[in-house]
């Protein structure tokens, strides 16, 4: 059954779900706040600054008008990251309010929220009075733009504790490239994602200061051991961790060119300052943000995460990674698993 979805959010992620979603067969309005950007989509159907040579479907239909982009939507996917997320929330919660539209709101965000240390979903909570929407479902897992784009094999989660309304996203987005599996547990789902970039930064890290495939096993492994500790710490089934928005996620962050995050560590590896790193991205690396909240949440709850923490010793106060490198080495041997 074709849906009437709003998609808000046009960078790399936000644009290929809403054209996929289109080749879907469902209705779909995608939102951005750039109008020059909203023109070239229409017109030419291209997005070169976030999907560089991909063309859109001429079916999707872009607008830079939040209110007539979600005018009868029945479900809203926001792809937004983390920082933008609560004002992106707040407009939307204006309208939904003034057109007393209920969608169910979908969203694919993988971060933690600068000193709330809040999930994404929670924000979303906060900024969406509960009269304006049905529930949160998080999409989440291994699932770069640039391979969804070229209909590359991808399976991924849509976790709510309503598993009905995840079950709904789960037939609105499959297809015969894109598998979706459902999950209750918005608590990992979200901390698999946020998490995962911290490492994808430091895979990048090891790469370009030369390191090998032994090293990036040691970190992929012992970073997922982390992420588990302090998302159970918060509830989180440990089961999640070893799924599509766990290890899944991690996996394909951690040793992929086309993740931001691992190519930010790598230019970092090679000696480049952060700030010129964030300066030529032109766009987000989340695990930069995320490394800070998840630092700052972990002493709170006095979860250990040396790689994390090591991470944010070189990104905030400008330790050298060689160095963060030999003190994670020399810790006091402990046993793999408590
Ligand atoms: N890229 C990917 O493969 C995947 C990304 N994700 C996650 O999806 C989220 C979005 O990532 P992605 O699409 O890649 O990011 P990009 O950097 O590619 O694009 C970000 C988009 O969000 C817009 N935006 C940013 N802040 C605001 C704001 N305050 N108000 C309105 N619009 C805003 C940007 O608009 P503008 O151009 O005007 O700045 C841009 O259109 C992130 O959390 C990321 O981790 C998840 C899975 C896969
Ligand atoms: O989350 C992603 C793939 O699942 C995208 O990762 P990056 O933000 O590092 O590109």
């Amino acid at each position: 059954m074709a849906e009437q979805i709003a998609v808000l959010g046009a960078g790399s992620w936000g644009s290929t779900l809403a054209n996929m979603l289109v080749e879907n067969g469902h209705n779909v309005k995608l939102w951005s706040r750039n109008q020059e950007q909203v023109d070239q989509l229409n017109n030419e159907h291209l997005n070169p600054h976030y999907m560089k040579d991909f063309v859109y479907s001429d079916k999707l239909v872009a607008t830079s008008d939040m209110e007539e982009a979600v005018k009868n939507a029945e479900i809203i996917l926001i792809v937004i990251p983390t920082k933008g997320i609560r004002q992106v929330a707040s407009q939307l919660n204006t309208i939904l309010e003034k057109n007393h539209q209920r969608p169910l709101i979908v969203h694919a965000t993988k971060g933690l929220e600068q000193n709330t240390y809040k999930r994404p979903s929670e924000m979303l909570m906060e900024e969406i009075n509960e009269e304006n929407r049905q529930d949160i479902v998080v999409l989440s897992g291994p699932s770069h733009a640039e391979d969804v784009a070229i209909k590359d094999m991808t399976a991924v989660t849509a976790a709510c504790t309503n598993l009905n309304a995840a079950s709904r996203i789960q037939k609105v987005f499959s297809n015969n490239y894109f598998r979706v599996y459902t999950n209750n547990d918005v608590i990992g789902a979200e901390f698999g994602a946020a998490l995962k970039n911290i490492i994808a930064i430091g895979a990048g890290a090891l790469q370009g200061l030369g390191y090998h495939d032994n090293a990036r096993a040691a970190l992929i492994t012992r970073g997922l051991a982390e992420i588990r500790r302090l998302g159970v710490a918060f509830g989180a089934n440990p089961m999640t961790f070893i799924g599509l928005s766990g290890v899944g996620d991690l996996v394909v962050t951690a040793t992929s060119k086309n993740s931001r995050n691992w190519r930010a560590g790598y230019q970092l590896g090679q000696g480049r300052k952060l700030d010129d790193v964030i300066k030529h991205m032109g766009m987000v690396i989340e695990g930069v943000y995320t490394a800070k909240a998840a630092h700052e949440l972990s002493l709170k709850r006095q979860v250990k995460m040396p790689i994390t923490d090591a991470l944010y010793r070189v990104l905030y106060e400008g330790e050298d990674i060689k160095n963060a490198i030999s003190q994670l080495m020399s810790r006091d041997l402990t046993s793999e698993i408590e």
